[in-house]
């Protein structure tokens, strides 16, 4: 027989569950969304996307999904800074808004930007006014697997003792790793994305790499496109928020302080293009000369009635024709940009001026 408190039941069944999405820049976490919101088979989730860079692309392509029953109005943006540094004035608000609807969601789901370190935002959960509405059902990393076998998020060895030696408590040398490894540490489950891009070797050994590097038992599964099923995805009861100690990150060693300041992100106006393959062998060569982390927006193409949509991760690219762009608009469009602290933004908006 299984006995319940009847004092804590109701209110802990009344709690809505929030799923965690993270993962770093083009990790492919809106991907997933989008499959878990296609899969939603009529359950009412809403979707909070937080993006870094304001031209708030994730929340457009979560919108035009043309998935039946995914409602404008459940997704909301926050597209004011990283939702780790504006837990109070724009996360908790948003949330409460969402609970205080006529017919509130049966789930949440939130998209941290891909530099955002999850563990502010999982402690906000423990706010007052949202401790005893929701709960965080899971923190789900995704991981450009691609990314992690080339080595993007490692540290160099040798760069790093030279560097402790001037400064000892330093443990990380670049930045990407320092992002990357606190997502990690966050997780309840770990999504090794574009496996379509990997040997069976390669998945292997980002496994064992992400197994070294969590110190608790996380599951972990495989993706193409982010197609995990939803079933996999929601309803883990993971509590989170009652288990922070257990997700160690940078964040507390910097004393709740965080600056995005070893990354920066520009808007570019791009003019009409002649031609979206020519267009996107060329972002592919900026993106590479300048080492971009990350690029996606729209831009107009001559003759073509559809705005061309692009997105890219370090210098692989994919484009489509999405929708029609509005009559009388201007032919141009915009990309965000987004790479390491130091990048030359000028002459990336030179160079994209070619059209
Ligand atoms: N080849 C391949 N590409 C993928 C896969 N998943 C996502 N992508 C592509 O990777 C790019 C980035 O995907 P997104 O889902 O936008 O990534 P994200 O993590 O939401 O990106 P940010 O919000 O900018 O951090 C897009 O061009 C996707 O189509 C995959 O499994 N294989």
């Amino acid at each position: 027989m299984t006995t319940t408190s009847p004092s804590r039941a109701p209110a802990a069944r009344a709690k809505v569950p929030v799923t965690v999405i993270t993962g770093f820049l083009g990790a492919g976490k809106t991907t997933l969304l989008r499959h878990v919101l296609s899969q939603a088979r009529g359950r009412r989730i809403a979707i909070v996307v937080n993006e870094f860079g304001t031209l708030g692309i994730d929340g457009e392509t979560l919108r035009s999904c043309g998935v039946e029953g995914c409602r404008e109005e459940d997704i909301v943006e926050l597209t004011n800074g990283c939702l780790c540094c504006t837990v109070a004035d724009d996360f908790l608000p948003t949330m409460e808004a969402l609970l205080d609807r006529a017919d509130p969601p049966e789930h949440i789901v939130i998209e941290t930007s891909g530099l955002a370190l999850p563990k502010p935002l999982l402690k906000a959960f423990g706010w007052p006014t949202v401790r005893t509405r929701m709960t965080v059902d899971g923190v789900i990393t995704v991981v450009d697997g691609p990314a992690v076998a080339a080595g993007r998020f490692a540290d160099d060895p040798d760069e790093i003792a030279r560097q402790r030696q001037a400064d000892p408590s330093l443990d990380h040398d670049n930045p990407l790793a320092e992002v990357y490894e606190d997502q990690l540490l966050s997780a309840d489950m770990v999504v090794i994305n574009k496996t379509d891009l990997m040997t069976p070797e390669q998945i292997a050994m980002v496994e064992r790499e992400i197994r070294a590097e969590i110190p608790r038992a996380v599951k972990i599964v495989h993706a193409v496109d982010g197609q995990v099923d939803p079933v996999v995805l929601l309803g883990m009861d993971a509590a989170a928020e009652d288990d922070l100690s257990a997700r160690p990150s940078h964040h507390d060693a910097e004393g709740g302080e965080h600056e995005h300041d070893d990354f920066e992100s520009f808007v570019a106006t791009i003019p009409e293009q002649a031609s979206a393959d020519a267009f996107v062998t060329h972002l592919a060569h900026v993106a590479e000369k300048y080492d971009i982390l990350r690029m996606k927006g729209f831009a107009a193409v001559r003759g073509k009635p559809m705005r061309l949509a692009v997105q890219g991760v370090g210098s692989r690219f994919r484009h489509q024709f999405d929708r029609p762009l509005p009559d009388g608009a201007p032919r141009t469009g915009s990309l965000v940009i987004i790479g390491q602290k130091g990048l030359p933004c000028a002459a990336i908006e030179a160079d994209l001026q070619q059209a």
